[in-house]
């Protein structure tokens, strides 16, 4: 039978962070080892603060070190707004993360935000970012599909994740690695996202989810599936999809959980 998503949950978010930071430092090394940089996908919500308190921390030994220089990083979904909006994945992460790392050039990893000429379309926003994956990703995948070396995704209380939403027809998409959506359920509507087959198709997923907020949908995910769209990220990716929790978030649910090991 094939493996099932791993469930690491932690007493607190503060507990939390540095097995978060241990976990990307281990596929940061990983996807150096295979192909000389990271290339990773963050999404917005709350991700990004969770994010920067685990890798905003200071190294605990010479190995515990986030090599910024080598990171490449792409945003899982992006709201067709200005970059400083403040409904921007972007200028999220911006905030919580990449303003705090030292500005002298130590700590600079290449950032692609969508092109902020194409927000009035969101058709041509998705395929403007697509062609970005495509620059970045060509001669080494060749290319069907991009591997994402880490996806960072968040879960919404609806069972959403990247802008890809619950019954959505966005979820039967096959062939495009990007794809615009423009009802979006929860604002703005006017979005972009990273498909199914290219979340599932990473190397490694790792969700973050916090809170008792999240109770309700993490018991339907982990023990229904019901087609959403983070039961189906865990289905499509098995083990190498991780959750990471706080014991808020997984209250009453049936799952095994694992104790965090790497
Ligand atoms: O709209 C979005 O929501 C999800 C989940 O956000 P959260 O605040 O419930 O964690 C997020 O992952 C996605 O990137 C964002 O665009």
């Amino acid at each position: 039978m094939a493996k099932q998503a791993n469930l690491y949950p932690f007493p607190t978010v503060e507990a939390l962070a540095p097995a978060l930071r241990a976990y990307v430092i281990t596929c940061q090394e990983a996807g150096i080892q295979r192909h000389g940089v990271f290339k990773v996908a963050v999404s917005g919500g709350s991700l990004p603060k969770t994010l920067a308190q685990a890798l905003l921390a200071a190294p605990t030994s010479e190995t515990d070190v986030v090599k910024w220089n080598q990171w490449e990083i792409f945003f899982a979904d992006e709201r067709a707004v200005p970059l400083d909006h403040a409904d921007s994945n972007y200028g999220l992460l911006k905030t919580e993360l990449l303003d705090k790392l030292p500005q002298d050039g130590s700590a600079a990893p290449t950032v692609h935000p969508v092109d902020v000429e194409a927000l009035d379309d969101a058709q041509e926003l998705a395929d403007r970012y697509e062609q970005t994956l495509v620059k970045s990703f060509a001669g080494r995948d060749s290319v069907r599909l991009p591997i994402f070396d880490l996806l960072l995704l968040g879960c919404g209380p609806d069972g959403h994740t990247c802008s890809l939403f619950p019954g959505h027809e966005l979820l039967r998409e096959t062939s495009a690695w990007v794809a615009p959506i423009e009802d979006s359920p929860k604002p703005p509507p006017r979005r972009v996202t990273l498909t199914l087959p290219v979340v599932t198709h990473a190397v490694r997923v790792a969700f973050v989810a916090t809170g008792g907020g999240k109770k309700e949908v993490m018991k339907e995910i982990f023990e229904e599936g019901n087609g959403l769209p983070c039961a189906l990220v865990n289905e499509g990716c098995g083990e190498r999809c991780s959750w990471f929790v706080d014991n808020a978030a997984v209250e009453g649910v049936s799952y095994p959980r694992r104790p965090f090991n790497l």
